[in-house]
């Protein structure tokens, strides 16, 4: 785990709704239903020789990246908007945005039942009207790479990974909307923790028992961002697919593996001192790991579990991994959500200084567009923990395979 706001980041904490237990903004992160998904194409890394710097330079024109960077050409009146909020990908689809297959290939569908858009406030509507579509800042990215190696060649076949299968990893979230639900929910929490006599030692660890009316509203709210976060992703997958067309042909279809959410509180069946029981379980820095046969599974994930996308850097690999018993027994169905930081930005940013930093990502065969240097500086390669290193951890520890 890494430090966070409230809860650490790789936090999974899960209540008892019939116990007391709470729900916390803080427990979800500012950046709501912050995820992974992952595409796969029918074509081999071969196939890219000398077309991949066209190839970005599309994709960075068709998909805005940076901080506050918006309009990605969907339109959204205030009707829409709403639709976009309880609909999630479902929405998107049925606008046109993405296949019908899309949707069983992403975590819950692609759509969290019970998102109340009226409980998101005006302000936070308006932060994400013209950012569906759009990656952010930060460490979030679209990156194209190729199956490097495979570990249990049963499963790489069963996701349509086999070696040399060139892919598209998008990490982002619900933007500007997410951030501002989380801002819009903190003081009221901390208020209600307060009134309930619950005592904090950070301000960021607000929460409100879950039979409250302010819980069941952030409930609402959060999943209203989860909603769009998945539309998001949704979004600039479908617009990775346009160019992907354009630029290499009908063969270069993608098909979605699937997309996982690593900031997010919801309701799943767990079993705790023997008894099966509801809880509230949210995942902070923490992605679902569910095990073969689990109902939540598409039937052609079934036999396989669920799929855990950790992305490791901008220089080294990323992981697919599978959700495992052991996670369902041990962590409330979790696994990590990826390397976690080594060096704070600063720092990162102090130790790029001076340095050829694309010429050094170009020795290792890695091309980059960025929406400004520094946000490469900050997102260096080695301000991150080498994912294999967690990678091994989480495999040793039973938590995804
Ligand atoms: N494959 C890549 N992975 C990256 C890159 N930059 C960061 N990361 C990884 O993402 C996780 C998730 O971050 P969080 O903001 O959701 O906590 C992070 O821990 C890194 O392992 C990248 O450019 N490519
Ligand atoms: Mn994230
Ligand atoms: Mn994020």
């Amino acid at each position: 785990m890494e430090n966070g706001f409230g809860f650490p980041i790789g936090g999974v904490a899960a209540f008892d709704p019939r116990r007391g237990g709470v729900v916390s903004p803080g427990g979800v992160g500012y950046d709501i239903n912050c995820g992974v998904r992952l595409l796969r194409s029918g074509l081999t890394a071969d196939a890219l020789e000398g077309r991949l710097p066209g190839l970005m330079d599309r994709l960075a024109a068709r998909i805005p990246a940076g901080l506050g960077r918006g309009y990605a050409g969907v339109g959204l009146r205030n009707v829409d908007i709403r639709r976009l909020l309880r609909g999630g990908a479902e929405w998107a689809v049925e606008v046109g945005l993405g296949e019908p297959e899309d949707l069983a290939r992403i975590e819950d569908g692609g759509r969290l039942a019970g998102a109340d858009p009226e409980a998101v406030s005006d302000r936070a509507i308006e932060r994400g009207r013209d950012q569906v579509g759009t990656v952010g800042s930060g460490n979030h990215f679209i990156e194209l790479g190729c199956v490097d190696a495979v570990y249990d060649a049963v499963a790489a076949e069963g996701l349509g990974l086999a070696p040399g299968t060139v892919t598209v990893l998008i990490h982002s979230g619900s933007r500007g909307l997410g951030h501002q639900v989380c801002d819009d929910f903190l003081p009221t929490m901390d208020r209600i923790a307060e009134y309930h006599g619950i005592r904090l030692p950070d301000p960021q660890l607000a929460c409100a028992p879950l039979d409250t009316a302010a819980a069941q509203d952030y409930l609402g709210a959060m999943r209203a961002a989860a909603n769009y976060a998945y539309v998001n992703r949704q979004v600039m997958a479908q617009r990775v697919r346009e160019v992907f067309a354009e630029r290499l042909g009908a063969s270069a279809a993608l098909a979605l593996v699937y997309d996982v959410a690593h900031n997010i509180a919801k309701f799943e069946r767990h079993r705790v001192d023997g008894e099966e029981r509801e809880l509230c379980v949210h995942r902070k820095g923490a992605t679902r790991a569910f095990p073969p046969g689990h109902p939540a599974l598409p039937g052609a994930l079934q036999g396989l579990g669920q799929p855990v996308l950790l992305p490791g850097d901008m220089g080294r690999c990323s992981y697919v991994l599978l959700g495992t018993e052991g996670a369902f027994a041990e962590t409330f169905g979790s696994c990590a959500h990826g390397a976690g930081r080594r060096l704070s930005r600063r720092q990162a940013k102090r130790a790029a200084a001076g340095r050829d930093l694309d010429a050094e990502l170009a020795g290792q065969g890695v091309e980059v567009r960025a929406s400004s240097r520094a946000t490469v500086a900050e997102e260096l390669s080695e301000a991150y923990k080498d994912i294999a290193d967690v990678v091994d951890v989480v495999d040793r520890a039973g938590i995804g395979r």
